[in-house]
């Protein structure tokens, strides 16, 4: 439905490096990366909105790339929501209708719709002002939706909200999603949105495209360092590999399952994949690392140990208990322990 080639935008100090995507029809699609990394002005570029300077844009099957905005039927909805502040939600929703040739009364009836299916009807005489900050932005998704577009563009749409409502844009998200059938690209810089909401994703840092695939392969199987990272993987490490042998963090592990093929590259293990213990406390077949606390760090209800093992520090997760039980602290001398099938590992060429 989307096909980005070689999509190339360059301003000074920034430049949106030969993108290509495919978002297939119909699916939901999650464009992730950290804030600067370029997300937005793939989607303005969709949208019409920026203006390559390289590359095409096909939508449904269309070059678009010369097109302007209006003439893509593709909806943006921005971060911010740009509601029309003195306009109803209903009027809101029925704003863009006109444009798209969708007669007045029809053009209500399907409004009315939608506010229905996103939980709005008892808003429907309200202006923006009075709405809190989901039902601002399911608005904002009911007016993109009113044209009937191919395609509804995201832009952040739960970064502004507070938990509660986050989930509860989530489900809406994804119900309308499935009883729309329409094609979705999503942006955002949180991993969790998109392993919830989407099927198919990409990630991109500093303008170039790291990984692109199904979201939990990209979870599974990152590849490259940044998207390990986060993706969650956050212990990321120069590896060796030679002989059947794999060496990080100043230890050697041998009969690894599944060793890559390179000399160098880069191991990975997610902080709840690497356990404190004692050398007996492992199942058999675990890999043994020893090293000394750095810190034991409290986030909430998780607690971290951060341990220098080698000329490296690995992060694992650590419950209540065993920072009592342990007296884990800063210089303790620890054992870490890791299954070998959850070693991630990654070629140098990031
Ligand atoms: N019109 C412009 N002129 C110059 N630089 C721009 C322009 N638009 C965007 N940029 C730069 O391009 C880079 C990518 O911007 P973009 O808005 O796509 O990032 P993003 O990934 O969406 O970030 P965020 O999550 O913070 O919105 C940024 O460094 C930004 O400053």
């Amino acid at each position: 439905m989307i096909r980005l080639t070689d999509l190339t935008i360059r301003f000074p100090g920034f430049t949106l490096d030969h993108i290509s995507l495919h978002v297939r029809r119909g699916e939901f699609f999650a464009l992730m990366g950290s804030t600067g990394s370029g997300k937005t002005l793939v989607l303005e570029s969709v949208a019409g909105l920026t203006k390559p300077s390289g590359g095409t844009v096909r939508v449904g099957g269309r070059d678009v790339t010369r097109l302007p905005p209006e003439e893509r039927n593709v909806s943006l909805v921005y971060q911010d929501h740009a509601l029309f502040p003195h306009l109803t939600v209903l009027q809101n929703v029925m704003y863009g209708q006109r444009y798209h040739g969708i007669a007045k009364e029809e053009g209500r009836r399907q409004a009315r719709e939608l506010l229905d299916t996103l939980g709005l009807s008892r808003l429907e005489n309200r202006r923006p002002e009075h709405l809190s900050g989901g039902e601002k932005q399911r608005t904002a998704l009911a007016r993109a939706l009113a044209c009937g577009p191919d395609v509804i563009l995201l832009d952040e749409p739960l970064s502004s909200l507070d938990p509660q409502f986050r989930g509860e844009l989530r489900r809406t998200l994804k119900h309308v999603h499935e009883t729309t059938g329409t094609t979705f690209l999503m942006v955002t810089h949180d991993f969790a949105d998109a392993m919830i909401l989407a099927e198919r994703g990409a990630v991109i840092k500093d303008g170039r495209l790291h990984q692109q695939d199904t979201v939990a392969n990209i979870f599974r199987r990152p590849a490259t360092p940044f998207t390990a990272s986060f993706v969650g993987m956050t212990n990321v490490f120069p590896a060796r590999y030679a002989q059947g042998c794999c060496t990080f963090a100043g230890h050697a592990f041998e009969g690894l399952p599944e060793l890559p093929a390179w000399q160098t590259g880069f191991a990975a293990l997610r902080p709840e994949d690497v356990f404190v213990g004692s050398a007996g406390d492992f199942p058999e077949g675990w890999r043994i690392l020893r090293g000394t606390v750095e810190r034991v760090e409290r986030e909430g209800f998780t607690w971290t140990a951060v341990v220098h093992c080698g000329d490296q520090t690995l992060t694992a997760l650590v419950d209540r208990h065993m920072v009592l039980s342990r007296g884990l602290e800063s210089g303790s001398t620890v054992t870490l322990g890791f299954a070998g099938e959850h070693l991630h590992h990654m070629p140098e060429n990031d």
